[in-house]
């Protein structure tokens, strides 16, 4: 979905919990870009407004016509008006410009009880509402739209909600917030008299500084980005309640503290589960398994590979496992590609299970001419079985167990055929040169690409604990990755398991 650009027409709140502060982290955690034009300065805190300076309209003018000269605007919310010079500015601009979604929250009175809007200009208020697709005026603004006292009862409010919305030809969020009682109930009411009834039990606190202006940024934003009006509205006041629900956790000023605007997505992993790019991880997980890289290195089953001293009794028993285990690896990578979610992943563990048998069937015929192979190991048992495992658990943390095969394998076959592990190997007399070179396939390392990014990119759009899953599971197939050529690689001093030891051929 192409993000959304919603501009916010308001005042500014230094201690950033109300006007054009509050509005961009509203559009933000709703899932716009945010911007922002400044009708008033206002020198305020939690607890109440010290100063108002409203900068000369030209200025204002200036600022919006930068924005619509340039940007493509999808939605625009309106707050703090302060004159009828202002309000005239933004109507004006309104007019010319006409943006899809204009919302205006009504703003008069601070939370405080400080006037934000002049007794003048309410009058020039009446001007601009037509021009809103949505009002969001709380009770004592209502009363004043409508020239009638302040709502106390919610069929009241619903009543001057509907002459309003008739009169302006508005839809109108009606907000209960200022009702007496246990609950604060909405009601989206439009011209033609439906009324859509959003209920929901007040939130005990007494930080709910900026709440309409965050709810009409939210609303904004939500209908820019396709939402139904009812639709939108229920969306924003859920993110409202849960924002406001987690305002205590905040320490801002000694007043009514500011929303936490970001407490949901912060819970969700936005912040501490933030684990970087695909290409971050693939760096920190590679990283994260150097020392079993090391550790493989240097196995005598690696270095006499290299070398050529590597038996061939030993040698055939290594084959003979890895056709073992490749007969399995194909069944977890085939199970992927059934878990995959979507068609070009699932393709791509169908090729690597396709794979991984013709490379089974290539070790058994050709390399062991169709000898018995006998049973797995104890260790390849131990490897596959922690792959079936996986498989139990999400298909992110599956594809991460798969990967280290892929990755390790590759990268010692490249690196034992250029001979970075002992020259020998680049001798075309290494008595398992044809078998070094086999190493060498282009169609692998691309594959290993592939796999590579494929998890990365889950990784990096995991949810934390998810990540960690995944990552725990990456780190446990570099081990068994370690452990299987380990498994050949007996000197008899007990390296390995005895069982493996019992039937598999030992280098000394
Ligand atoms: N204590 C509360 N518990 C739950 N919801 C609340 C509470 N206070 C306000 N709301 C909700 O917050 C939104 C804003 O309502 P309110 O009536 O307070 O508007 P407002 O007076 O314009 O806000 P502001 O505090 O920014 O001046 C509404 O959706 C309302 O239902
Ligand atoms: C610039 C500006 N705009 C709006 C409000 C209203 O918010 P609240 O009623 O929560 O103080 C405010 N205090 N400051």
């Amino acid at each position: 979905m192409e993000i959304v650009n919603v501009l916010s027409i308001a005042g500014a709140d230094p201690t950033g919990g109300a006007g054009i502060q509050a509005d961009l982290k509203a559009i933000a955690a709703n899932g716009g870009y945010g911007m922002a034009a400044v009708t008033a300065l206002v020198a305020q805190n939690t607890c109440g407004v010290r100063d108002v300076h409203v900068p000369p309209t030209d200025f204002l003018a200036a600022q919006l016509a930068a924005v619509s000269d340039d940007v493509r605007i999808d939605a625009v919310k309106v707050g703090m008006l302060g004159t009828p010079e202002v309000i005239t500015t933004v109507a004006e601009w309104l007019e010319r410009t006409r943006p899809p979604v204009v919302v205006i929250d009504p703003v008069m009175v601070a939370a405080s009880g400080d006037r934000l809007l002049g007794a003048e200009a309410e009058a020039a208020l009446q001007r601009i509402l037509p021009l809103a697709d949505l009002i969001t005026p709380n009770l004592p603004e209502l009363a004043v739209i409508a020239g009638a006292p302040v709502a106390e009862t919610w069929d009241a409010m619903l009543e001057q909600a509907g002459a309003v919305a008739a009169q302006h030809g508005v839809r109108v969020l009606a907000k209960g917030g200022h009702l007496a009682g246990p609950s604060s109930p909405d009601a989206l009411v439009d011209p033609s008299g439906g009324v859509v009834a959003f209920a929901g039990a007040r939130i005990a606190t007494g930080n709910s500084h900026g709440t309409g202006c965050s709810l009409s940024s939210a609303v904004a934003t939500r209908i820019a980005r396709g939402a139904d009006w009812a639709t939108g509205v229920g969306a924003a006041r859920a993110w409202l309640r849960e924002s406001l629900q987690a305002s205590d956790a905040l320490d801002v000023g000694q007043g009514s503290g500011p929303l936490h605007h970001f407490a949901g997505l912060w819970s969700r992993g936005a912040v501490d589960g933030a684990g970087g790019t695909a290409s971050d991880i693939r760096a920190e997980w590679w990283d994260g398994i150097a020392e079993v890289r090391a550790a493989t290195d240097a196995l005598p089953f690696i270095t006499r590979l290299a070398d050529g001293s590597l038996p061939r009794e030993a040698f055939l028993a290594y084959v003979a496992q890895d056709s073992l285990y490749l007969g399995e690896y194909a069944r977890v990578l085939a199970r992927l590609s059934t878990l995959a979610p979507d068609p070009a992943a699932q393709r791509f563990w169908l090729h690597a299970a396709q794979g991984a048998l013709i490379g089974e069937l290539e070790l058994h015929r050709d390399r062991l001419d169709g000898a018995p192979i006998g049973a797995p190991s104890p260790t390849t048992t131990g490897y596959t079985n922690h792959l079936v495992a996986s498989c139990s658990d999400e298909y992110a943390v599956a594809a991460a167990a798969a990967l280290p095969c892929f990755w390790m394998y590759s990268d010692i076959g490249t690196r034992l055929f250029r001979g970075e592990l002992g020259e020998r190997a680049c001798d075309p007399e290494h008595p398992y040169a044809e078998w070094i070179a086999a190493y060498d396939d282009a169609a692998f390392a691309a594959d290993t690409e592939s796999a590579i990014a494929l998890v990365t990119e889950l990784a990096a759009a995991a949810r934390p604990d998810l990540r960690e899953r995944m990552w725990g599971a990456f780190r446990i197939s570099a081990e068994w990755e370690h452990d299987f050529f380990r498994q050949t690689a007996v000197d008899g001093a007990g390296s390995a398991r005895s069982a493996d030891r019992e039937h598999l051929v030992p280098v000394s």
